[in-house]
């Protein structure tokens, strides 16, 4: 059994570009919704950002000073306050003092700062002058956008400032791709969640690194469950859990206690990716059940686990979130990098204004060098050294600069 397995790892494995391109192709885009603003954060818009009216709906002062009308000195005649409504006209000669927001009383024809006005007399009877040009300092109706103007695409993250600019046009909802929903099961008798590693016993690596993973590529993570090395388990752990994605770690290889395959077949699920052609990570694979729930098996080495993510786990997300695949940034590697004969080697590095450096400590049980390092650099299969390399970024929220 086991030497079978270790063939069809040997013979199956995809190449990278290709099994994240699969694992693209694999999910399918969630059903828009509709959701409050304050549960839309990190969705993605299903429909582009319309302003249904004008931004600023009348002109505002931009800044604290006295609105006046005509060439001064000016005499004060009101005060307009963030929160007052429309107030009376000015007339030629006349000011208010105002705030910087506040409506401009018709008739205003600019705001002079407090910094530049001389007053003669304190209060509402007083006099005030100082240099203005007409307009100045007067944000005007309609200057950020007009009524019916389309600000955004459909396709675009709901980042926090894009739940700023929908409040800013009075929306309350928006129409979006939710984020998708990821469970992870980590697997291994050996884990243990607290204290350090030593005979028998391994700290679990892979665990606290998902839920962060999780979130920064857009879905929300499903509390962790951990499992000990039983097919059963694994079996009910996957037969009771809608998540969109479901990730285990830790039995993707062939031995005695790597269970997913079985219990995938066990389930009748459909093995898409049986292996990817990549260093560290190959033993990854990814499978869907007829409902279209997907399970990644992320290789049980840290890093491995790590790259699987950020290879099959990503792609995947980007699709359930109704967005592409997104190009990788190119950059060249100064100090050149050796190749795999057959693989694509995922190398740790910090990305510099010269190019990329691998930061080391990049073996496959290892998370050294990852945790000092900005990306991996995609080194793809050849014959010799490679002088330039794609990014994948660590953070799978960041978006590559350049692209
Ligand atoms: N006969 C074969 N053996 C292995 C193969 C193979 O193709 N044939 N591939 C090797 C590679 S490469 C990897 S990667 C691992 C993948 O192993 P599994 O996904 O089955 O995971 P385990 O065997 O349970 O663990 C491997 C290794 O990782 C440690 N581990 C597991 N989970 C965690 C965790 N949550 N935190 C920290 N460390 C973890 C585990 O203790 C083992 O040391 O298989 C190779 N072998
Ligand atoms: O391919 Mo494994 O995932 O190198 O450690």
């Amino acid at each position: 059994m086991q030497t079978a397995g270790m063939r069809r790892h040997a013979t199956s494995a995809l190449p990278w570009d290709a099994a994240r391109a699969l694992a693209h192709a694999a999910a399918t885009p969630l059903a828009p919704c509709s959701l409050p603003l304050a549960d839309a954060v990190g969705s993605v818009l299903a429909t582009p950002l319309v302003a249904p009216s004008a931004v600023p709906p009348v002109d505002r002062s931009a800044m604290d000073g006295y609105a006046v009308c005509g060439s001064g000195p000016w005499r004060v005649v009101g005060v307009v306050k963030a929160a007052s409504g429309l107030v009376r006209p000015l007339e030629d000669g006349q000011a208010c003092t105002i705030v910087t927001g506040a409506a401009i009383p018709a008739g205003t024809t600019a705001v002079l700062p407090d910094e530049e006005a001389v007053v003669s007399a304190a209060g509402q009877a007083g006099m005030v002058a100082g240099p203005v040009s007409s307009g100045r300092h007067i944000r005007r109706a309609g200057e950020e956008c007009a009524a019916g103007e389309t600000l955004l695409p459909a396709g675009v993250a709901v980042e926090p400032q894009v739940l700023g600019l929908a409040a800013t046009l009075g929306l309350d909802r928006l129409t979006v791709i939710p984020k998708p929903l990821v469970a992870s099961l980590v697997t291994g008798d050996e884990l243990v969640h607290r204290g350090p590693s030593g005979p028998g016993r391994v700290r679990d690596a892979i665990g606290p690194m998902l839920p962060g993973l999780i979130s920064r590529a857009g879905a929300t993570a499903a509390p962790l469950v951990h499992l000990p090395d039983s097919r059963t388990a694994l079996v009910d752990a996957l037969t009771n859990t809608d998540a969109h994605l479901i990730l285990v770690s830790g039995s993707s290889a062939s031995g005695p206690a790597d269970h997913l395959r079985a219990a995938l077949a066990a389930l009748g699920a459909e093995l898409i990716i049986d292996g990817v052609a990549c260093r560290p990570g190959h033993p990854q694979a990814l499978a869907r059940f007829d409902d279209g729930r997907l399970v990644l098996g992320l290789p049980g080495n840290p890093l491995a686990a790590l790259t699987a993510f950020l290879t099959l786990g990503v792609a995947a997300l980007q699709r359930l979130r109704g967005q592409g695949l997104p190009p990788l940034p190119v950059a060249p590697v100064p100090g050149g990098l050796a190749c795999h004969p057959h693989s694509t080697r995922l190398v740790p590095v910090r990305v510099g204004p010269q190019g990329v450096v691998p930061v080391g400590h990049g073996g496959s049980a290892m998370l050294r060098g990852a945790a000092g390092a900005d990306a991996l650099a995609v080194v793809d299969p050849g014959p010799a050294e490679a002088i330039a390399a794609r990014l994948l970024p660590l953070d799978p929220g960041a978006r590559p600069w350049g692209v």
